[in-house]
Protein backbone atom coordinates (compact mmCIF):
# COMPACT_ATOMS: atom_id res chain seq x y z
CA UNK A 1 0.00 0.00 0.00
CA UNK A 2 1.47 3.13 -1.12
CA UNK A 3 -1.33 5.77 0.06
CA UNK A 4 0.15 8.21 2.75
CA UNK A 5 3.32 9.45 3.78
CA UNK A 6 6.73 7.25 4.29
CA UNK A 7 9.67 8.49 5.83
CA UNK A 8 12.82 6.46 5.66
CA UNK A 9 16.40 6.61 6.51
CA UNK A 10 15.65 10.41 6.99
CA UNK A 11 18.60 12.45 7.89
CA UNK A 12 18.51 16.16 8.78
CA UNK A 13 19.21 18.79 11.36
CA UNK A 14 21.45 22.13 11.45
CA UNK A 15 24.92 22.95 9.70
CA UNK A 16 26.89 22.21 13.20
CA UNK A 17 24.03 19.88 14.59
CA UNK A 18 23.13 16.34 13.37
CA UNK A 19 19.39 16.04 15.11
CA UNK A 20 17.91 12.68 12.77
CA UNK A 21 19.94 10.39 11.55
CA UNK A 22 17.91 7.36 10.04
CA UNK A 23 14.40 7.62 11.20
CA UNK A 24 12.40 5.58 9.09
CA UNK A 25 8.70 5.27 9.80
CA UNK A 26 5.73 3.43 9.27
CA UNK A 27 2.62 4.64 6.75
CA UNK A 28 1.41 7.65 7.90
CA UNK A 29 -2.24 7.02 6.46
CA UNK A 30 -4.09 9.63 4.55
CA UNK A 31 -7.34 11.29 5.37
CA UNK A 32 -6.76 11.09 9.36
CA UNK A 33 -4.54 13.46 11.82
CA UNK A 34 -1.26 12.14 13.06
CA UNK A 35 0.05 13.46 16.26
CA UNK A 36 3.80 14.06 15.97
CA UNK A 37 4.62 13.31 19.69
CA UNK A 38 7.26 14.20 21.75
CA UNK A 39 9.30 16.20 24.99
CA UNK A 40 10.64 19.82 23.57
CA UNK A 41 14.09 19.96 22.14
CA UNK A 42 12.88 16.37 20.83
CA UNK A 43 12.87 17.17 16.83
CA UNK A 44 9.40 17.47 15.96
CA UNK A 45 9.62 20.86 14.32
CA UNK A 46 13.26 19.92 12.86
CA UNK A 47 11.20 16.93 11.31
CA UNK A 48 8.04 19.26 10.09
CA UNK A 49 10.61 21.77 8.16
CA UNK A 50 12.22 18.91 6.91
CA UNK A 51 9.48 17.38 5.10
CA UNK A 52 8.50 20.92 4.36
CA UNK A 53 11.96 21.21 2.47
CA UNK A 54 12.89 24.22 5.01
CA UNK A 55 15.88 22.22 6.41
CA UNK A 56 18.78 20.24 4.57
CA UNK A 57 17.56 16.33 4.41
CA UNK A 58 18.59 13.08 2.60
CA UNK A 59 16.56 9.89 2.19
CA UNK A 60 13.72 9.21 0.68
CA UNK A 61 10.12 10.87 2.08
CA UNK A 62 7.56 8.98 -0.25
CA UNK A 63 4.02 10.38 -0.11
CA UNK A 64 1.40 8.06 -2.19
CA UNK A 65 4.28 6.57 -3.69
CA UNK A 66 6.23 9.70 -4.99
CA UNK A 67 9.56 10.93 -3.30
CA UNK A 68 9.25 14.54 -2.56
CA UNK A 69 12.79 14.70 -2.34
CA UNK A 70 13.50 14.04 -6.28
CA UNK A 71 10.65 16.84 -7.18
CA UNK A 72 11.85 20.36 -8.13
CA UNK A 73 11.29 22.54 -5.28
CA UNK A 74 8.24 24.43 -6.15
CA UNK A 75 6.26 21.38 -7.24
CA UNK A 76 7.34 20.43 -3.94
CA UNK A 77 6.09 23.76 -2.37
CA UNK A 78 2.48 22.89 -3.91
CA UNK A 79 2.11 19.36 -2.22
CA UNK A 80 3.42 20.66 1.20
CA UNK A 81 2.00 22.65 3.09
CA UNK A 82 4.16 23.59 6.36
CA UNK A 83 2.25 25.99 9.41
CA UNK A 84 5.14 27.32 11.57
CA UNK A 85 4.08 28.24 15.34
CA UNK A 86 4.01 31.89 14.89
CA UNK A 87 3.48 33.84 11.56
CA UNK A 88 5.91 36.01 10.38
CA UNK A 89 6.34 39.12 12.04
CA UNK A 90 5.81 42.34 10.26
CA UNK A 91 3.49 41.63 7.28
CA UNK A 92 1.23 44.52 6.49
CA UNK A 93 -1.80 42.80 4.92
CA UNK A 94 -5.21 42.44 6.00
CA UNK A 95 -6.57 38.69 7.23
CA UNK A 96 -8.33 38.35 3.92
CA UNK A 97 -5.25 39.65 1.57
CA UNK A 98 -3.12 37.15 3.12
CA UNK A 99 -5.52 34.22 2.84
CA UNK A 100 -5.57 35.77 -0.77
CA UNK A 101 -2.21 35.69 -1.50
CA UNK A 102 -1.60 32.16 -0.22
CA UNK A 103 -4.10 30.77 -2.48
CA UNK A 104 -2.25 32.62 -5.35
CA UNK A 105 1.07 31.80 -4.58
CA UNK A 106 -0.55 28.15 -4.56
CA UNK A 107 -0.93 28.73 -8.72
CA UNK A 108 -4.64 29.61 -8.68
CA UNK A 109 -3.75 32.80 -10.11
CA UNK A 110 -7.22 32.80 -12.88
CA UNK A 111 -9.65 31.44 -10.13
CA UNK A 112 -12.12 34.13 -10.16
CA UNK A 113 -13.71 33.61 -7.05
CA UNK A 114 -10.48 33.72 -5.02
CA UNK A 115 -11.89 36.43 -2.65
CA UNK A 116 -15.09 34.40 -2.29
CA UNK A 117 -12.77 31.29 -1.58
CA UNK A 118 -10.61 33.20 0.99
CA UNK A 119 -13.71 34.87 3.17
CA UNK A 120 -15.22 31.20 2.79
CA UNK A 121 -12.56 29.41 4.84
CA UNK A 122 -11.98 32.44 7.40
CA UNK A 123 -15.75 31.89 7.95
CA UNK A 124 -15.52 28.00 8.56
CA UNK A 125 -13.24 28.73 11.02
CA UNK A 126 -15.24 31.56 12.75
CA UNK A 127 -13.03 34.33 12.04
CA UNK A 128 -14.65 36.29 9.16
CA UNK A 129 -15.07 38.80 11.49
CA UNK A 130 -11.41 39.38 11.27
CA UNK A 131 -11.35 39.47 7.38
CA UNK A 132 -10.41 43.44 7.57
CA UNK A 133 -7.86 43.07 10.17
CA UNK A 134 -4.31 43.65 9.59
CA UNK A 135 -2.29 40.53 10.77
CA UNK A 136 0.24 42.60 12.78
CA UNK A 137 -3.06 43.91 14.62
CA UNK A 138 -4.27 40.33 15.53
CA UNK A 139 -3.69 38.46 18.93
CA UNK A 140 -1.29 35.67 18.91
CA UNK A 141 -4.65 33.07 18.69
CA UNK A 142 -6.37 34.65 16.04
CA UNK A 143 -2.97 35.17 14.07
CA UNK A 144 -2.71 31.27 14.17
CA UNK A 145 -6.32 30.66 13.05
CA UNK A 146 -5.64 33.24 10.17
CA UNK A 147 -2.35 30.95 9.34
CA UNK A 148 -4.28 27.97 9.59
CA UNK A 149 -6.97 29.87 6.65
CA UNK A 150 -4.03 30.20 4.52
CA UNK A 151 -2.59 26.84 5.01
CA UNK A 152 -6.12 24.98 4.49
CA UNK A 153 -6.80 27.47 1.13
CA UNK A 154 -3.54 26.08 -0.68
CA UNK A 155 -4.94 22.77 -0.91
CA UNK A 156 -1.97 20.59 -0.04
CA UNK A 157 -1.78 16.82 -0.20
CA UNK A 158 0.89 17.07 2.96
CA UNK A 159 -0.33 19.62 5.68
CA UNK A 160 2.34 20.18 8.55
CA UNK A 161 1.01 21.99 11.34
CA UNK A 162 3.56 23.07 14.28
CA UNK A 163 1.77 23.65 17.29
CA UNK A 164 -1.69 24.82 15.90
CA UNK A 165 -3.29 25.31 18.74
CA UNK A 166 -0.95 26.50 21.13
CA UNK A 167 -2.20 30.27 21.55
CA UNK A 168 -5.87 29.18 21.49
CA UNK A 169 -8.55 28.89 24.20
CA UNK A 170 -10.35 25.65 25.17
CA UNK A 171 -13.23 25.89 22.84
CA UNK A 172 -10.71 27.12 20.00
CA UNK A 173 -8.34 24.12 20.09
CA UNK A 174 -11.81 21.60 19.94
CA UNK A 175 -13.04 23.77 17.45
CA UNK A 176 -9.47 23.83 15.59
CA UNK A 177 -8.84 20.26 15.74
CA UNK A 178 -12.20 18.87 14.29
CA UNK A 179 -11.94 21.20 10.94
CA UNK A 180 -8.82 19.98 10.70
CA UNK A 181 -9.80 16.55 11.29
CA UNK A 182 -12.99 16.85 9.16
CA UNK A 183 -10.81 19.13 6.31
CA UNK A 184 -8.53 16.01 7.01
CA UNK A 185 -10.67 13.32 5.98
CA UNK A 186 -12.68 15.13 2.92
CA UNK A 187 -9.66 15.78 0.94
CA UNK A 188 -8.09 12.78 1.98
CA UNK A 189 -5.04 14.14 3.13
CA UNK A 190 -2.27 13.42 5.40
CA UNK A 191 -2.01 15.88 8.26
CA UNK A 192 0.74 15.85 10.64
CA UNK A 193 0.58 18.06 13.55
CA UNK A 194 2.69 18.46 16.58
CA UNK A 195 0.37 18.91 19.67
CA UNK A 196 2.13 19.03 23.24
CA UNK A 197 -1.15 18.57 24.87
CA UNK A 198 -1.32 14.77 25.10
CA UNK A 199 -5.35 14.26 25.56
CA UNK A 200 -6.10 16.36 22.95
CA UNK A 201 -3.75 14.17 20.50
CA UNK A 202 -5.89 11.22 22.35
CA UNK A 203 -9.40 12.70 21.53
CA UNK A 204 -8.89 13.83 17.85
CA UNK A 205 -5.43 11.95 15.96
CA UNK A 206 -5.74 8.44 14.89
CA UNK A 207 -2.06 7.93 14.68
CA UNK A 208 0.70 8.93 16.63
CA UNK A 209 4.72 9.27 16.09
CA UNK A 210 6.70 9.77 19.94
CA UNK A 211 9.60 11.20 19.50
CA UNK A 212 12.73 11.64 21.56
CA UNK A 213 16.04 12.79 20.89
CA UNK A 214 15.55 12.37 17.26
CA UNK A 215 14.74 9.15 17.22
CA UNK A 216 11.03 7.69 16.70
CA UNK A 217 10.24 6.07 20.02
CA UNK A 218 6.60 4.57 19.31
CA UNK A 219 4.04 4.41 16.52
CA UNK A 220 1.01 3.46 16.18
CA UNK A 221 -2.73 4.08 17.10
CA UNK A 222 -2.78 7.14 20.39
CA UNK A 223 -4.03 4.92 22.94
CA UNK A 224 -1.08 2.70 22.37
CA UNK A 225 1.70 4.85 21.97
CA UNK A 226 0.52 6.93 24.45
CA UNK A 227 1.56 4.60 27.95
CA UNK A 228 2.43 4.23 31.58
CA UNK A 229 5.97 3.24 30.26
CA UNK A 230 6.20 5.62 27.26
CA UNK A 231 5.19 8.35 29.56
CA UNK A 232 7.58 7.41 31.92
CA UNK A 233 10.47 6.89 29.39
CA UNK A 234 10.06 10.00 27.02
CA UNK A 235 8.03 12.76 29.64
CA UNK A 236 9.92 11.84 32.68
CA UNK A 237 6.63 11.60 34.33
CA UNK A 238 4.37 9.11 36.61
CA UNK A 239 1.34 8.63 34.30
CA UNK A 240 -1.84 6.44 33.59
CA UNK A 241 -4.03 6.36 31.28
CA UNK A 242 -7.99 6.72 32.59
CA UNK A 243 -11.09 6.24 30.73
CA UNK A 244 -13.90 8.81 31.49
CA UNK A 245 -17.59 8.02 32.00
CA UNK A 246 -18.25 8.40 27.50
CA UNK A 247 -15.38 6.14 27.19
CA UNK A 248 -12.80 8.49 26.24
CA UNK A 249 -9.38 8.00 27.35
CA UNK A 250 -7.46 10.70 28.58
CA UNK A 251 -4.00 11.18 30.59
CA UNK A 252 -3.54 11.67 34.27
CA UNK A 253 -0.14 12.55 35.52
CA UNK A 254 0.59 11.68 39.32
CA UNK A 255 3.99 13.27 39.14
CA UNK A 256 7.52 13.48 38.09
CA UNK A 257 9.77 10.66 38.20
CA UNK A 258 12.51 11.92 40.47
N1 LIG B 1 18.21 26.74 13.97
C1 LIG B 1 18.77 25.81 14.75
N2 LIG B 1 20.12 25.65 14.77
C2 LIG B 1 20.71 24.69 15.53
N3 LIG B 1 20.02 23.84 16.32
C3 LIG B 1 18.69 23.95 16.34
C4 LIG B 1 17.98 24.93 15.57
N4 LIG B 1 16.64 24.79 15.80
C5 LIG B 1 16.52 23.78 16.68
N5 LIG B 1 17.74 23.28 17.01
C6 LIG B 1 18.00 22.15 17.91
O1 LIG B 1 17.40 20.99 17.36
C7 LIG B 1 16.88 20.17 18.41
C8 LIG B 1 15.43 19.85 18.10
O2 LIG B 1 14.71 21.08 18.10
P1 LIG B 1 13.20 21.17 17.61
O3 LIG B 1 12.85 22.61 17.56
O4 LIG B 1 13.06 20.36 16.41
O5 LIG B 1 12.47 20.46 18.83
P2 LIG B 1 10.91 20.35 19.16
O6 LIG B 1 10.67 18.92 19.47
O7 LIG B 1 10.12 20.97 18.08
O8 LIG B 1 10.84 21.22 20.49
P3 LIG B 1 9.66 22.13 21.12
O9 LIG B 1 8.60 21.18 21.61
O10 LIG B 1 10.35 22.79 22.27
O11 LIG B 1 9.17 23.10 20.08
C9 LIG B 1 17.07 20.93 19.73
O12 LIG B 1 18.20 20.39 20.39
C10 LIG B 1 17.34 22.34 19.27
O13 LIG B 1 18.23 22.99 20.16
Amino acid sequence: MTDGLRIHDLHTGYRKKKIMSGLTTPLLPRGQITALLGPNGSGKSTLLRALADLNPAQGELLLNGEDLMTLPSATRAQKVVYLPQSLPQGVHLHALESVIVARRASGSLHSHNVEQEAYAILDKLGVAHLAMSFLDQLSGGQKQLIGLAQSLIREPDLLLLDEPLSALDLNYQFHVMDIVARETRLRNIVTVVVIHDINIALRHARYALMLKGGELIASGLPGEVVSPASLATVYGVDGRVEYCSRGLPHVVVDGVIP
